[in-house]
């Protein structure tokens, strides 16, 4: 990936300074132009001493004679102590502004690509970028301000030395050229260093993020010990990242510290010989030792070099992320309709694989379909390309009619209810898992005049309990102390409850076409066949497509469809099915899994 993209990036985030970002740079550009005046200044008072004590002696006029030059020399001082702290204001305040952009983007851009960005990235790495690079990032502000501003006291000691005498500037110049050559070789081997620096710490937060997820696998597998080696495994590479990230900063450093002496003795060396030429004054030599010292001081961007560039590495890691582009939705919005499924010679593909291969199948309006197939057939792909999780590399998937591509993300998760066999519950409370996305609705997504639910009404507790009953999870909530008002992360549930606080959100959210993927496979048998009450009953007006891997479940719908490796291989009522033994294989192989 070329690096002009993280540069962008970087400025778009500089700017998000705003007003501070202003306040930085006058700050800087007040701060170095009173330093390039401060010599000027002091030369000056040194040459009035001089003339006083040459023409008077130490009189009393010799007072009224320095009160000019060190008065501009005392307020030059204040000048650049005040700029100082407040650019250091500044400089925090608009770092934290760009940091908080970026971070705002890349958690913004990482839900809305949802489950496609974890295809590319992992867990840890993810939140290493949102975390550790935004910071790294975020600190441009301050570096690139400062950096920048270091030409003005390098440039300005350049005209005043030619200003002094043309010979000085010569030298300072023939120096400065040396510094940025220095300069430009670090600034370029920092941003590869660091580019590998971040990748081996996303790395090891990748493999903890994962390791973590295991952890009751790890604890009884007693491998603690192994999981750790394997987490750390990429510690080496860190270590040889950061060791030529020092060598860098060292050998940068010493080329430094030898170019700049070297350069301020020339300097010095060269108004030496024009002092006694005649060609300068004692005060002229003082302030070209002063400006030499600034102008050298271009040697101390190596710090603010070596930070931009982390900044420009971490950038284009951020960029990564930004390359993978959200889903794009249409404006269509869903006419009123019974919720008729549809999939055209639909292909799925993921890395490469083919998930799916030709699927044509309707699901007519308010009836419910179940999937059956042996693990791996594709189940869960047809489930996800059914709601538009993925989208088909080949084929379509219509709503009553209209390309799910072309229904605007509103009316399409309105319209559309998900439940998982491992359900993520969002929201403080369990009342708030079960609305959960229902907040922000309004009721466009209604089939008909007649089947309206408005939000008002799935909003309320009775709509959120009625879900929860027909979920058979509004008796074990209630009997928690604190009832829906429990905390999410804090109610003592099992996995089965769990998958019932899950489907009680997706009965509560569905508009029109409710999907389950495996979403009751760790209900028992009593609690599965209520369930499956509900969906033959009181949720028998939205369009049902069930994941099933029991044959009460297949039995209980309207129709079948039998996936095998990725194809439809029948499709048709249970009974008819049962007829065929590879059919009843399925269902054979699942009980014995
Ligand atoms: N992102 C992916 N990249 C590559 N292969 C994938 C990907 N996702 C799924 N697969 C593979 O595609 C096949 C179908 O997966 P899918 O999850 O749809 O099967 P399933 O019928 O739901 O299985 P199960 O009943 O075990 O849940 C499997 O062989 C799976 O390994």
């Amino acid at each position: 990936m070329s690096s002009r993209p993280a540069d962008l990036l970087i400025a778009r985030a500089v700017r998000r300074g705003g007003p501070w970002l202003a306040a930085l740079t006058a700050t800087a550009l007040l701060g170095a132009a009173a330093d390039l005046m401060l010599p000027a200044a002091l030369g000056r008072a040194v040459d009035a001493v001089v003339r006083i004590q040459a023409r008077d002696g130490a009189g009393p006029e010799a007072g009224s004679g320095l009160t000019g030059p060190l008065t501009t020399a005392a307020l030059l001082v204040a000048l650049v102590v005040a700029c100082d702290a407040l650019g250091v204001l500044a400089a925090g305040v608009s770092g934290a502004r760009a940091a908080q952009w970026l971070r705002s983007r890349v958690v913004a851009h990482t839900l809305s690509v949802g489950a496609g960005m974890t295809r590319h990235f992992t867990a840890g790495e993810i939140v290493t970028r949102a975390g550790v690079n935004v910071e790294e990032a975020g600190r441009t502000p301050e570096a690139v301000v400062t950096a920048a501003t270091l030409i003005i006291p390098a440039a300005g000691s350049v005209v005043a030395l030619a200003l002094i005498d043309p010979w000085l500037a010569v030298t300072l110049v023939a120096g400065l050229l040396l510094i940025v050559a220095v300069l430009r070789a670090f600034m370029r081997r920092t941003t590869a260093a660091s580019g590998g620096y971040q990748q081996a710490q996303g790395e090891i937060a990748a493999m903890l993020v994962g390791a973590l997820a295991g952890a009751r696998t790890i604890t009884a597998a007693g491998t603690e010990d192994l999981e750790a080696a394997r987490v750390l495994a990429p510690l080496p590479r860190l270590r040889a990242h950061g060791l030529a990230l020092w060598r860098l900063q060292a050998r940068a450093g010493v080329q430094a510290a030898v170019v700049i002496p070297l350069l301020e003795i020339a300097v010095l060396a060269v108004g030496g010989l024009r002092l006694s030429a005649g060609g300068l004054t004692v005060g002229e030599l003082l302030a070209a030792a002063r400006y030499v010292v600034l102008g050298a001081g271009l040697g101390s961007a190596l710090g603010y070099a070596a930070r931009i560039a982390r900044a420009r590495s971490a950038a284009l890691r951020l960029e990564q992320l930004f390359a993978v582009p959200p889903p794009a939705y249409g404006d269509r919005p869903l006419p009123p309709g019974p919720g008729t499924l549809e999939l055209r010679d639909v292909t799925v593909r993921a890395d490469g694989v083919r998930l799916l291969s030709g699927v044509s199948l309707v699901v007519p309006g308010g009836t419910c379909t179940a999937v059956v197939g042996r693990s791996g057939s594709g189940k869960s792909s047809l489930a996800a390309v059914a709601g538009r999780l993925v989208d088909p590399e080949r084929g379509t998937v219509l709503l009553d009619g209209v390309p799910l591509r072309e229904i605007g993300h509103e009316p399409l998760r309105r319209a559309v209810g998900y439940a998982f066999e491992r359900p993520a519950l969002f929201g403080d409370t369990l009342g708030e898992a079960v609305a959960f996305g229902l907040a922000a609705r309004d009721d466009a997504g209604k089939r008909s005049e007649d089947t309206v639910r408005s939000v008002d009404a799935a909003r309320s507790e009775d709509a959120v309990r009625a879900a929860a009953g027909a979920a058979r999870a509004d008796a074990f909530i209630r009997r928690l102390p604190l009832g829906y008002a429990t905390p999410a992360g804090e109610a003592p549930m099992s996995g089965g409850e769990i998958q019932r606080v899950g489907l009680a959100r997706a009965f509560a959210q569905a508009g029109r076409l409710l999907i389950l993927d495996d979403a009751m496979s760790s209900l028992d048998t009593v609690t599965e066949r209520q369930v499956g009450r509900a969906l033959t009953g009181s949720l028998s007006d939205r369009t049902r497509l069930v994941v099933a891997h029991r044959v009460t479940t297949a039995a209980q719908a309207d129709q079948v469809v039998w996936l095998d490796n990725g194809r439809v291989r029948a499709t048709g009522t249970h009974e008819r099915l049962w007829d065929d033994p590879g059919y009843r294989a399925v269902f054979r192989a699942e009980e014995a899994s």
